[in-house]
C-alpha cells in the first residue's frame, strides 16, 4: 500500500485514486449477544430477525453495507455454542465454515452480562483461525451499561479473552423504546465499527449492484417471519423445536393487473403435539395472531398482498433425526 500524503499540494500530475474495498465480515457470539440488531443496525433494514429469545437465527443471511469507499458485506449466522443436539453440531459447523471464508470476524459480547463459559468457548475457537482473519471484539448493547467503570471493566474483561485487532464498546439499538425513557436508547459508535471491519477488507470493486440489501432467497425470508412471529411470547423452549419451510409461493391466477395476491404456503414444523397445541392456542387464536403478523411483515417485504396459508406440523424429534433435518433445509 502506498502512504497518501496527509498535507500540502498533491504533487504534479499525480491524481489520488481513492481507496475502495469490499469484503466479508461476520459477527461470533453466544445466544442473545445482538449479533441480529447490529447487523440490521449496520444494513439500515430490517434482514436479519431479532428476538428476545436466543437462538433464533438458523440461516446466514447476508446484509449488505454501500458507503462511497467500500462495500461491506455482512454474514449473520447462528451463536457458536456448545452443541447438544445434532442440530446443534449442524450450526456450529456453518459458523466455522463461514468464519474460515470472511476477511474480518467481529466476536460480539454483550455490555450488561459478565464474560461466560459461552464467551470462553467461543474465544477458544477463534484462536483457532487462521492467523490471518483479524478479529474484532465488540463489547455490544453499550447503553445497557450507563457507569463509565463498569463499561472499562467489561472492556477489560473482554480483551483479555484474546488477541484481538481492535476493540470497540457499540449500541444499536435504535431508540424504540421511545423518548418517555429519557431520550431513548440512542445508536453509538456504529460509523466507527464500520470503519474499523471496513479498513480489514481487501481493495475490490463492490461485489453486489448498488441498493441490494440481501441475496438471501425471498422463501428463506419469508419463513424467517414467520417464525419470528411464531416464536412471539411463547415458552423458552420452543424456539429450539420450531421450523419453518415455505412449501410454495405462487401468483393467483385470475386477479386483475391492479390487485395481485401472493398464495403462500408455510408449513411450521414442531417436535411433539403438546408444542403443536402452543402454537396453535385455543380455538386457533394463537395461529391466527402469527398468521396475521407474519402476513403484515411479509407483505411489507414482498411489495404485494399475499395470502398466508399456515399449516402446523408435528415432526417428532427432527432435532436428532438426520432424515428429518434435510428434509427441513438444514
Ligand atoms: N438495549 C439494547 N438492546 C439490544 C442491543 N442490541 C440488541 N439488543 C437486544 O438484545 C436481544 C438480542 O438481540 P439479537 O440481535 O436478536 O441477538 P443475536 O445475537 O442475533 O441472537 P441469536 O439469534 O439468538 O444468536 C434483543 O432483544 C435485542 O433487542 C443494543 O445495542 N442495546
Amino acid at each position: 500500500m502506498t502512504a497518501q500524503p496527509t498535507g500540502g499540494a498533491q504533487p504534479a500530475g499525480e491524481e489520488s485514486t481513492p481507496v475502495f474495498r469490499s469484503g466479508f465480515a461476520c459477527f461470533v457470539g453466544r445466544p442473545n449477544a445482538g449479533k441480529s440488531t447490529l447487523t440490521n443496525a449496520l444494513v439500515g433494514t430490517k434482514v436479519a430477525i431479532t428476538s428476545g429469545r436466543p437462538q433464533t437465527t438458523r440461516h446466514a443471511i447476508r446484509g449488505i453495507v454501500h458507503r462511497s469507499d467500500a462495500q461491506l458485506i455482512l454474514v449473520d449466522t447462528p451463536g457458536l455454542h456448545r452443541p447438544r443436539t445434532l442440530l446443534g453440531q449442524r450450526l456450529n459447523d456453518v459458523v466455522r465454515a463461514t468464519l474460515s471464508e470472511v476477511d474480518v470476524v467481529g466476536f460480539c459480547a454483550p455490555a450488561d452480562e459478565p464474560v461466560g463459559r459461552g464467551d470462553r468457548f467461543i474465544a477458544e475457537e477463534l484462536s483457532r483461525l487462521p492467523k490471518r482473519t483479524p478479529v474484532i471484539a465488540i463489547l455490544t448493547k453499550a447503553d445497557k451499561v450507563t457507569e463509565p467503570d463498569r463499561l472499562g471493566a467489561r472492556l477489560l474483561e473482554l480483551a483479555a479473552l484474546g488477541d484481538f485487532a481492535e476493540i470497540i464498546p457499540v449500541s444499536a439499538a435504535s431508540g424504540s423504546r421511545g423518548p418517555s425513557s429519557g431520550g431513548g436508547a440512542a445508536t453509538y459508535q456504529l460509523d466507527v465499527l464500520a470503519d474499523l471491519l471496513v479498513a480489514r477488507l481487501p481493495e475490490g470493486p463492490a461485489l453486489y449492484p448498488d441498493g441490494e440489501l440481501t441475496d438471501e432467497p425471498e422463501q428463506v425470508m419469508v419463513a424467517e417471519l414467520v417464525r419470528e412471529a411464531a416464536l412471539e411470547g411463547v415458552r423458552d423452549e420452543l424456539p429450539h423445536s420450531l421450523a419453518v419451510v415455505v412449501e410454495e409461493m405462487l401468483p393467483r391466477p385470475d386477479r386483475p393487473a391492479d390487485r395481485p395476491l401472493l398464495d403462500v404456503h408455510v408449513n411450521v414444523f414442531v417436535e411433539r403435539s403438546s408444542q403443536k397445541a402452543i402454537v396453535i392456542g385455543a380455538g386457533g387464536s394463537r395461529l391466527k395472531e402469527v398468521g396475521t403478523k407474519a402476513r403484515g411483515q411479509i407483505e411489507a417485504l414482498l411489495g404485494t398482498p399475499v395470502f398466508l396459508d399456515l399449516h402446523v406440523k408435528v415432526a417428532k424429534d427432527w432435532q436428532r433425526d438426520p432424515k428429518q433435518l434435510r428434509r427441513l433445509g438444514f
